[in-house]
């Protein structure tokens, strides 16, 4: 864990005398790593946005990096601080409470594994969500398994703990798909350009098209506080487990070919040629997906009810455990508010409330279960109140019912 710094444009040029044109007005934080610093932000009418510019001090130059992740709305001010050597943490100002925390990435596992793929110096945001919440589920097997009924199943029963990541596609249509709900129906040249420009967690040609997962798709369920469900092929299920993204992976067998043949001719969604290309490639997926280790569960769709019970039961539905549920606790920042690092506790002074007044609220983020982060969320954010006339920071107690604004 770093250090928190209070930025200083004007100490820092003194340092880094190369060219470190930084707003005077503040808006900017600058993070040194090594002979790399990070520079975020710029402020326009007060408004201050998040880009990201990197000053390499040995070479005495700047670099503009490749953003990957949907970057933060621009805000009031926030204040930034090192985490691990390889993430800076982004605390926003005035932002709606699921909207305050954020990580840039910039040396973690999944940028150093993007650096190389895409040849250039590259970042990725993570918003932070609270509480543990759940891996994301990929639900993967041949065409005409049952995936879809299944996964159709658990969100008709379970329509707030779950959501799904739609995929992008160069398939067309089927009669009753919509775009943006089924899949996002696209061309091949915009979509390879987004893969080109890092935007998909993973992709893969699927039965001579294109299908992939945008980092966004995911992030979007998370957002809404559901769990991720991902219906992928065997190829971008591979490139999932690769990734940094933590998953529980399932995949779907029929009982045998002769009724998974039955069961996509009875779909009536494909032309024979069409039909018998996926039978040809469905012998090698459940070769791959029976005996690679690379999932961590099987499931026989034979019986439907019962292949749905099995599902639920890995998915901790089966009445043992309490729905998926996020925490309801929420924090605002005010402007004035500044943090410091002990351990792995990030200490926020609030400073001054939002009407100016002085306040003595204390918040800790604990940052020791930090889960997930790009391509995705950073789970298992825990804040909480403290009173700092009651408490010393070494007996930090856990305050019920912050009185963090919700
Ligand atoms: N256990 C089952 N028994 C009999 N029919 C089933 C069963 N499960 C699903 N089906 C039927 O099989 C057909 C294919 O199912 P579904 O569309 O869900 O497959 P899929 O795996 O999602 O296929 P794709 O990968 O092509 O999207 C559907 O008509 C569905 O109603
Ligand atoms: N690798 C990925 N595979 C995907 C994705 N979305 C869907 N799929 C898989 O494609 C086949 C065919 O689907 P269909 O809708 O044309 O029948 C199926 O196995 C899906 O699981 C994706 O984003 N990435």
């Amino acid at each position: 864990m770093g250090e928190a710094h209070e930025f200083s444009p004007e100490g820092l040029e003194a340092n880094f005398p190369v060219g470190l044109d930084l707003d005077s007005d503040g808006g900017q934080t600058a993070t040194t790593i090594g002979e790399k610093v990070y520079v975020i932000g710029g402020s326009d009418d007060g408004a201050v946005s998040f880009g990201v510019r990197i000053l390499d001090k040995s070479k005495g130059k700047w670099e503009i990096p490749m953003v990957l992740g949907m970057e933060p709305a621009p805000c009031r001010g926030y204040s930034a601080v090192l985490l691990n050597n390889d993430k800076i943490l982004v605390l926003k100002s005035d932002s709606a409470s699921d909207d305050c925390i954020w990580f840039l990435e910039v040396d973690t596992p999944f940028v150093k594994t993007q650096k190389k793929i895409l040849e250039s110096e590259v970042v990725a945001w993570s918003k932070g969500v609270k509480g543990d919440g759940s891996k994301p589920v990929v639900i993967s097997g041949p065409s005409g398994v049952g995936k879809g009924t299944l996964i159709n199943r658990l969100m008709d029963e379970y329509p707030s703990s779950f959501g799904f990541s739609v995929s992008h596609t160069t398939r067309a249509p089927r009669q009753k798909e919509k775009d943006g709900v089924h899949y996002h129906f696209t061309e091949r040249s915009i979509m390879k350009k987004d893969i080109e420009d890092g935007k998909f967690l993973e992709f893969a040609n699927v039965h001579g098209n294109l299908y992939g997962t945008s980092i966004e798709a995911v992030e979007v369920v998370t957002d809404s506080r559901k769990r991720c469900i991902l219906d992928i092929d065997v190829q971008g299920a591979r490139s999932v487990k690769a990734s940094s993204l933590e998953v529980i992976s399932i995949f779907i067998c029929p009982p045998s070919f002769e009724e998974l043949e039955k069961r996509l001719r009875g779909r009536g969604t494909e032309t024979e040629e069409q039909i018998q290309k996926r039978l040809r490639n469905a012998l090698a997926e459940l070769e791959q997906g029976k005996s690679s280790g690379l999932f961590d569960h099987i499931l026989v769709n034979d019986n439907l009810e019962t292949c749905y019970a099995n599902l639920k039961k890995i998915l901790d539905l089966d009445g043992s455990t309490k729905a998926v549920c996020p925490s309801s606790e929420s924090i605002k920042l005010p402007a004035g508010h500044s943090v410091s690092v002990m351990d792995q506790k990030v200490l926020i002074h609030c400073g001054k409330d939002e009407h100016g007044k002085a306040s003595n609220s204390l918040f800790v983020l604990d940052t020791s279960s930090l889960k997930g982060g790009a391509p995705g969320r950073t789970r298992g954010l825990n804040v909480y109140a403290i009173d700092p006339f009651t408490e010393r920071l070494n007996g930090l107690k856990q305050v019920e019912g912050p009185t963090i604004e919700s």
